[in-house]
Formats: structure tokens, sequence, C-alpha cells
């Protein structure tokens, strides 16, 4: 119980890689905010884990508003969290030529801007205590591209440029920030990447899986959920206090190559 007395935000914490994170997080003490746009996952997940549901759509740059309005009163206004998981994120898949701007624009205050305001609202509190984690879910689209998916490349590139500033201004307060950068994890995310390209190629559902996403990793098989979580559990525990401004491939070995 690591994490005792600790408060952790989690968004998109109702579905997938953020509910895995949501429950490690729970399991090691935490009190964990289970934040999605989706209400009724939400609830789901924190009544599961003893946790306080927040319903709050990311992609709305007024969501802290929000997000307050749902939390219990505390003396003090500003938002209170000792650890923030962000991991709430969606993608896009088009050329770029009919790439709907509009959608862009959605992916990038989901997964870069609502961080960064997360940032803005957390970190003094976790300044004047002396102790924060900033745990960022990118993806091996942080490091690499693929065509196909121009909004969801550019977005964990640049989460991946914000965690890294988070570090180097946190180091000294004892807040570190860290990314975790998956392959394929299996959740309702990669279903239904799975669903689609099996209709685009004309292919069943095992063969998008075998020909298309595990081509590029050595361990040939998708990742689980709570693969994810233990990494994010690790970096927010006593183990991963020296831990600071790195992006950690949870891949079977596609980075390697
Ligand atoms: N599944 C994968 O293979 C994979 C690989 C690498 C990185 N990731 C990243 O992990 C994160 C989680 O993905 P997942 O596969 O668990 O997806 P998921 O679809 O299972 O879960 C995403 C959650 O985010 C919530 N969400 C979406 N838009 C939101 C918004 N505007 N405001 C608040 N909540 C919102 C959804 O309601 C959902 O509960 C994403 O950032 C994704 O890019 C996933």
């Amino acid at each position: 119980m690591s994490l005792e007395g600790r408060t952790a935000l989690v968004t998109g914490a109702g579905s997938g890689i953020g509910r895995a994170c949501a429950r490690r997080l729970a399991a090691e003490g935490a009190h964990v905010v289970v934040a999605d746009v989706n209400a009724e996952a939400a609830g789901k997940v924190a009544a599961e884990i003893g946790g306080t549901p927040v319903t709050v759509d990311l992609s709305d740059p007024e969501f802290l508003v929000a997000w307050r309005g749902q939390l219990p009163p505390s003396p003090d206004t500003r938002l209170r969290a000792d650890i923030v998981v962000n991991n709430a994120g969606f993608q896009h898949v088009a050329p770029i030529e009919e790439f709907p701007p509009e959608i862009f624009s959605a992916i990038m205050r989901v997964m870069v801007e609502a961080p960064f305001l997360l940032a803005r609202a957390v970190l003094p509190g976790m300044y004047e205590r002396g102790w924060g984690r900033i745990v960022n879910i990118s993806s091996v689209h942080g490091l690499r591209a693929s065509p196909y998916k121009a909004a969801y490349v550019t977005a964990k590139h640049a989460l991946e440029g914000l965690s890294k500033v988070i570090a180097l201004e946190g180091a000294a307060h004892g807040v570190t920030s860290n990314c975790v950068n998956p392959a394929y994890v299996r959740t309702p995310l990669v279903e239904n990447q799975i669903a689609d390209q099996a209709r685009t190629h004309g292919i069943g559902p095992d063969e998008v899986v075998e020909q298309i996403m595990l081509a590029p990793a050595a361990i040939k098989r998708l990742i689980e959920p709570d693969e994810v979580a233990e990494m994010v559990a690790y970096l927010c525990g006593p183990a991963g206090s020296f831990v600071t401004g790195v992006s950690i491939p949870i891949d079977g070995g596609w980075s390697a190559r």
C-alpha cells in the first residue's frame, strides 16, 4: 500500500487502460478520482474501487470548472491531486487531405491541452507538498509515426514534449513526469480499430491483429491493460522516485527495430 493517503486523478478511467490504472492505484491505497466523459462508466469504476466519479468532457476548455463542482468540498479551492494520469484519448484514421480539422482540434484538446491545463491546476499544490507524480499515457506513436493518424501522432509527440518540460520544472519540487508508451493494448479502442481495419481490408479480425497490428512487434501478442497499469504504479511508487523525463515503451520490442 505504497500510495496510502495520496489522491490520484485518472482521466478516461471508465474504460481500458484508464480503468486498469484506477484499479491498480486504488489497490496501492490511493483515493482515485475517476474522470470520464461517460458518466455511467465513471460511476461503475468509482463504485468498484471506492473512488470519486467525475463526469467531464476534456475537449471543453472549461472542463476544470465542471470538475471542481463535482469534487467533495475542500478548504483549498484548487484542484488537489498528488498523482495525475493523463490517459483519456481517442483517434481518427484518415489521410491528411481528408482529415476533418474539427476532429484534429478535438484530439489536440483532449490529448494535449487538457494535460497542460491539469498540470497548471495541480502543480502549485504538488510543489507546496513537495511530492507529485504525472504519468502520461502516450503510445509508440509518441515516438514514431504511422500514416493516416495525423492528429493522434501529433498529439502524442506533443504530450512527450510537455511531459519533459514538467519533469524539468518539477524536479526541484519532488514532482516527476514520465510517459508510458504502449503498442496495441486489448481495449475497446483497439477492438474498434480491429473491426474498422477488417472492413477496410476485407479480412477477418484475427488476420488484422496478426498481419497488421503485430507486424512491427517482436513479441506477437496484444498487451493487457493491467501490464500498462503496473508500469504506472511503478512510476508512482517509491521505486520510481528517481525516474523522470523519460518515455517507457511497453511494446513487445516494436521500438527496438
Ligand atoms: N489501446 C491501445 O492499444 C493504446 C496503445 C497506446 C496508447 N493508448 C492510449 O491509452 C489511452 C487510453 O486508451 P484505451 O485503449 O484504454 O481507450 P478506451 O477507448 O478503452 O478508453 C478511453 C476512455 O477515455 C474516455 N474519453 C474519451 N474522450 C474523452 C473526453 N473528451 N473527456 C473525457 N474522457 C474521454 C472514454 O470515454 C473512455 O472511457 C489513450 O490515450 C490511448 O491513446 C492506447
